[in-house]
């Protein structure tokens, strides 16, 4: 497929508002690409590169390269170019990037080099592109938009789906199943202000304890388990206890959902730091586990004994896991049947947060696992409120923090895939929380002035508030007061930060 293509599509989809014609857009371009243009086609869309991070010639990128007349890049070679600018290295790598962007951008078009520079600099993100994609895939091939959506869950990727799909067509779903052993996308959640809310949205739920450490599936197949988080990623061999927990069930195959998380002597759950400080640690695993041993704590039953239960009901799939685990390692929970048990579900909320828990998750009990936050059938209800934002910027440091980047420009998303800066923060970063977030910045670094770096928007970060106000220095028209840093978001794309619209929803104080 030639560049200009995607390109044209890409503007396309992101200039209208309306999801069929989203769909349409997205559907006629999938009828005209080839299984291999795929693996490129579906991040480039998103605004995403595959490579991940790549040290682009930025020089090149703020200078104007005379344009090609004529469309001539396919995306297949766009994507070998920058895979090959990814592995330059050494000395001289600097003009050498710059001479492969060079010829790249002389090669394009003006629409192919706007497109190009987009998605270099990561300024446009579609984030519910994925999403579309689907349909649009759907819609492309006569498959039903469930079982795609399915498929994606099961193979934890679209990209592979939509391979097999535009390969051989909807006969090849067949081959995504649960297979224990291989990691299918969680189920995510919604946010709701109150209980009382959740009750009321969802009507007979379980209201659950909300444990602040890490997601994890765990895959048990005889003696082998396997441990996966939220984003996929294999980490078996840093969690040798959560392994011989797993060995120490009643079942032999099964895969269940849950968290992990470190409680100190007296039970109370130690900060999400810690918890999240060993399972991030993969040297000397034997000590750190000695030291800060964690427990995983399960919710939810995906597979047992070969039986796939991702389309029963909650309450039929808990009833699965309550056989096969014992009390201490499940979440704490109590169950609503509807509004009247609203004031049982608020001492629930009260009791967790005393035993030094974030909140608490209420779930539809007629619900079946899906993956994603479709269906709102799990809604989180956590008092101190936080925003995921996108780093867009730091500045320099003063005094003790000379040499490191410190001030952060943080940034919510806009409807048209880009990010509106609301505000800036250097508090409540440890010093070892600096280093690194200096040292990822550079490396994300797009222009620097001496005293601001910019940088591809790709770095998620926590932060907590106390409110919003009214500002005319900012693009939405407000700004955060009084925000600090709580913790970075890696396991989070920044499609997935909060968003302008969102925020400016929960805070109708300020609207205009
Ligand atoms: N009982 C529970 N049921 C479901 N998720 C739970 C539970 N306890 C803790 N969690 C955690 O809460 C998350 C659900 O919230 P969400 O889907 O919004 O993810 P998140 O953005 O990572 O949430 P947060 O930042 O609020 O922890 C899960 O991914 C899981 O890590």
């Amino acid at each position: 497929m030639l560049l200009t293509r995607l390109a044209q599509v890409s503007r396309e989809v992101a200039a209208t508002a309306a999801r069929s014609r989203k769909i349409e857009l997205l559907a006629e371009l999938f009828r005209d690409a080839e299984a291999d243009d795929v693996p490129v086609v579906i991040p480039y869309l998103a605004g995403r590169l595959p490579q991940g991070r790549i040290g682009v010639g930025w020089k090149v990128l703020g200078r104007p390269v005379p344009p090609a007349d004529e469309p001539s890049l396919t995306v297949r070679e766009v994507d070998a170019r920058l895979t090959g600018l990814g592995k330059v290295s050494g000395p001289g790598s600097q003009a050498e990037r710059t001479r492969i962007v060079g010829e790249l951008m002389g090669a394009a078009t003006e629409e192919e080099q706007r497109f190009l520079r987009g998605l270099l600099t990561g300024e446009v993100r579609q984030g519910a592109l994925d999403a579309v994609a689907v349909e649009g895939l759907a819609r492309a091939t006569g498959a039903d938009p469930a079982d795609v959506r399915r498929a994606v869950m099961l193979a934890g990727s679209l990209q592979t789906v939509a391979q097999a799909l535009l390969g051989e067509g909807p006969g090849s779903l067949d081959r995504f199943r649960l297979t224990v052993g291989r990691p299918v996308l969680p189920m995510l959640a919604h946010s709701a202000s109150s209980v009382a809310e959740a009750v009321e949205k969802l009507g007979a739920c379980a209201v659950e304890e909300k444990l602040d450490g890490i997601r994890v599936q765990v895959h048990r197949d005889g003696d082998t388990v396997r441990i996966h988080t939220r984003t996929l990623d294999d980490i078996t061999g840093r969690l040798p206890e959560v392994t011989a927990a797993a060995l120490g069930l009643p079942g032999e195959r099964f895969i269940l959902d849950g968290e992990v998380i470190s409680f100190d002597a007296a039970g109370r759950p130690r900060s999400f730091q810690e918890t999240a400080g060993r399972v991030g640690s993969r040297t000397d695993v034997a000590r750190a586990a000695g030291q800060t041993p964690v427990s995983p704590v399960f919710f939810d039953a995906l597979s047992v004994d070969g039986r796939d239960l991702l389309d029963l009901p909650f309450d039929e799939r808990h009833a699965e896991l309550a056989r096969l685990v014992p009390e201490p390692m499940r979440v704490r929970r109590t169950v609503a049947s509807g509004p009247r048990d609203i004031p049982e579900a608020e001492r629930f909320l009260a009791d967790t947060l005393a035993r030094g828990h974030e909140g608490v998750v209420v779930k539809a009990l007629d619900a079946p696992y899906s993956a994603g936050r479709r269906g709102a059938a799990w809604l989180k209800v956590k008092p101190v409120h936080t925003l995921d934002l996108v780093v867009l910027a730091a500045e320099w440091g003063h005094g003790r923090r000379t040499g490191r980047l410190s001030n952060l420009h943080l940034g919510a998303r806009t409807p048209d895939g880009g990010f509106a800066m609301l505000g800036k923060t250097f508090k409540g970063m440890t010093d070892a929380m600096l280093a690194w977030q200096t040292e990822r910045l550079r490396e994300l670094a797009v222009e620097d002035n001496g005293w601001v770096v910019r940088v591809r928007p790709e770095l998620v970060v926590e932060i907590a508030y106390d409110g919003l106000q009214r500002s005319t220095r900012y693009p939405a028209g407000v700004t955060l007061r009084f925000a600090r840093v709580v913790r970075y978001r890696e396991d989070k794309r920044p499609e997935e930060a909060d968003t302008v619209e969102a925020l400016l929803a929960a805070h109708p104080e300020v609207s205009p």
